[in-house]
């Protein structure tokens, strides 16, 4: 079997697979004292590792000592490429960009024709545009739920609010609601940019991801929900790779 491993600022998101199919799946949090506990079980059966990344490399050499310690199977670090399959990256320092975009972007260049726009809302929220023929246009990385409400709680000092999540960009009439559906009203404008983007650049798909993809969905993005994303596009650049 091959482990997958997508390690973002926030989650640990893995799926264990088959030769055709995916075993088993999961998340944890990045610091979790033991984040592969739940895949001991079949380390046994592990013959390759495939890892997308874009901790801090003290964070990545802790995430490769987990590894390590779980099997003895070979570990591959994949990032952003400048090229593949017909997918070109917009950034010229294809080193800068995080791994987690790319392999978002070719999971949704892999599933079908068509130009799209990717959404990942995550710790941070990125969005990347790609044309019809592969063209990636560039994107926007914008601070992410639990960021803006962290620097909020830290950076103003009498801004007490609950965490009750808001589905309406309706005018406030208390902290929270002024805070909560804040969000939900960035979101809700955010989203009309993304229509009005994808309108003028003629792209027909638009997926997201991340653990936000709901709120953000129910913010009126109605995209297609691709949880699994990241994981998708590594898992096909990682097949490449190893009949490179
Ligand atoms: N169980 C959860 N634990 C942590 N964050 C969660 C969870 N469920 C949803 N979220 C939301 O998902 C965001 C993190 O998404 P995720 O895709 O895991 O981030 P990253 O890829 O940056 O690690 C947080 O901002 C939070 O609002
Ligand atoms: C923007 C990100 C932090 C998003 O990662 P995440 O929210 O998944 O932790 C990550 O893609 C990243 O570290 N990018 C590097 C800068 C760039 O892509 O230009
Ligand atoms: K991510």
């Amino acid at each position: 079997m091959k482990l997958l491993v997508d390690a973002g600022n926030t989650r640990l998101k893995w799926q264990l697979c088959g030769d055709r199919n995916v075993v088993h799946s999961g998340f944890v949090g990045l610091d979790a004292d033991e984040p592969f506990s739940e895949i001991t079980r079949w380390s046994g059966d592990i013959e390759r590792i495939a890892v997308s990344t874009v901790i801090s490399e003290d964070k990545r050499r802790h995430l490769q000592s987990r590894l390590e310690a779980l099997c003895a199977a070979p570990i591959v670090f994949h990032w952003a490429e400048s090229r593949r399959g017909g997918l070109v990256n917009a950034y010229t320092d294809t080193e800068k960009m995080g791994a987690d975009r790319w392999h978002a972007m070719y999971g949704a260049w892999s599933a079908g024709p068509g130009g799209f726009a990717v959404i990942d809302a995550g710790s941070a929220i990125t969005v990347d545009y790609v044309s019809g023929s592969g063209k990636h246009l560039g994107g926007y990385i914008l601070p992410g739920k639990q960021m803006m409400l962290r620097s909020l709680r830290q950076d103003a000092a009498r801004i007490g609010f609950d965490t009750r999540d808001a589905r309406a960009g309706e005018p406030g009439a208390s902290t929270t609601e002024c805070v909560q559906h804040g969000l939900v009203w960035l979101w809700e404008s955010m989203v009309a940019r993304i229509q009005a983007d994808c309108a003028r650049f003629g792209l027909e798909r638009t997926i997201v991801t991340g653990g936000d993809a709901e709120a953000l969905n129910n913010a009126g993005l109605s995209a297609t929900h691709e949880p699994w994303l990241v994981l998708v596009g590594l898992a096909a650049i990682d097949q490449e790779r190893e009949l490179e």
